[in-house]
């Protein structure tokens, strides 16, 4: 068996057709949807993450402002910063790219965005709201790589009402709200959720219709933790030399031989990366339509 591959590249470029004539409407409304981002420090794969974003954004029609500080910047410039975009009109939503310089306070940064403009779902409220909402419509922003993942199965007619979910891992921005996001009445999985604290992670791997992995461990996901025909989506990220080219690389969680096993396979890179900026993308612009009435 050779796995299907899920194309986060083909699915992301729909959205982002999708999303140019959302543009274009509300600009016919007078209104350019205006996204921005926030980046402490030169770290080379935020500085490609955080362009990928403005080229995108700019591709499709959308405004896109990017602020830059310094690796040693203080919590307080950070906070003016993040002060400034809150009462920026042009600014529809907004990101902090993560992480932060080690110095930083992160969940106080975090805090201070304006929840409706928190273009990753990662404010309190709007977590709050991804636990209280279970049945609602999606009124909030929901943070960009869990829903690309849904979105990414969605597009590919994958069901995954009453399927058994392993999700690898429990960050912030990947396990933790993909767990909240696969037991929504809408989605209806049924959710086991595995990290560094579990001892051993193989048997909850082998009885899984669909594995989430974003360990950020290279090739933790083996062929004999996959079950025949299984769903698995590669979110982790670890970036080493390339031995071949000496150019840095994109590892993933999941061993490349577990194609020859799963029925489904979402690589990485070309998986859920490029679904993350597209969905960063629906975000603001559905903020916009919202602050528009147009939602
Ligand atoms: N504030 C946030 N910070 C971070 C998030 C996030 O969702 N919000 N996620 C990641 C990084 N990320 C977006 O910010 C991101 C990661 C990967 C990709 C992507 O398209 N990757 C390509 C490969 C690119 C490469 O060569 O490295 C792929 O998967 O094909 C986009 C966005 C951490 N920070």
């Amino acid at each position: 068996m050779t796995a299907q591959i899920l194309d986060g590249k083909a699915a992301a470029a729909a959205i982002k057709d999708e999303l140019a004539e959302r543009v274009a409407a509300l600009k016919d409304r007078g209104i350019t949807p205006g996204i921005a981002t926030v980046l402490v420090g030169a770290d080379p794969a935020s500085q490609l993450y955080v362009g990928m974003k403005h080229k995108q954004s700019e591709a499709i029609g959308m405004n896109s402002i990017q602020r830059e500080l310094p690796a040693d910047a203080t919590q307080e410039q950070v906070e003016a910063l993040i002060d400034e975009l809150n009462a920026d009109e042009s600014c529809h939503g907004y990101i902090v790219q993560l992480p932060l310089p080690r110095h930083l306070d992160t969940d106080a940064i975090l805090e201070r965005i304006d929840p409706a403009k928190d273009a990753d779902g990662l404010h309190p409220t709007n977590l709050g709201r991804l636990v209280l909402n279970v049945n609602g419509p999606l009124e909030t922003p929901l943070p960009c790589t869990p829903r690309g993942v849904i979105e990414l199965l969605l597009r590919n007619d994958y069901d995954l009402g009453g399927k058994h979910v392993v999700v690898v891992g429990r960050g912030v921005t990947i396990g933790r709200p993909m767990g909240l996001l696969l037991t929504r009445r809408s989605i209806n999985a049924t959710v086991t959720q595995v990290h560094t604290g579990t001892p051993e992670m193989a048997p909850y791997l082998q009885q899984a219709d669909v594995i989430v992995a974003g360990a950020g461990v290279k090739h933790l996901i083996k062929p004999e933790h996959v079950k025949p025909g299984a769903a698995v989506l590669d979110v982790g990220v670890t970036r080493e030399q390339d031995p071949e080219t000496g150019k840095s690389k994109v590892y993933g969680d999941v061993d490349p031989a577990v194609a020859e096993v799963a029925g489904y396979l979402s690589p990485n890179p070309g998986g859920v990366g490029p679904m993350t900026v597209a969905l960063l993308m629906t975000n603001v612009v559905e903020t916009a339509e919202r602050r528009a009435e147009l939602r």
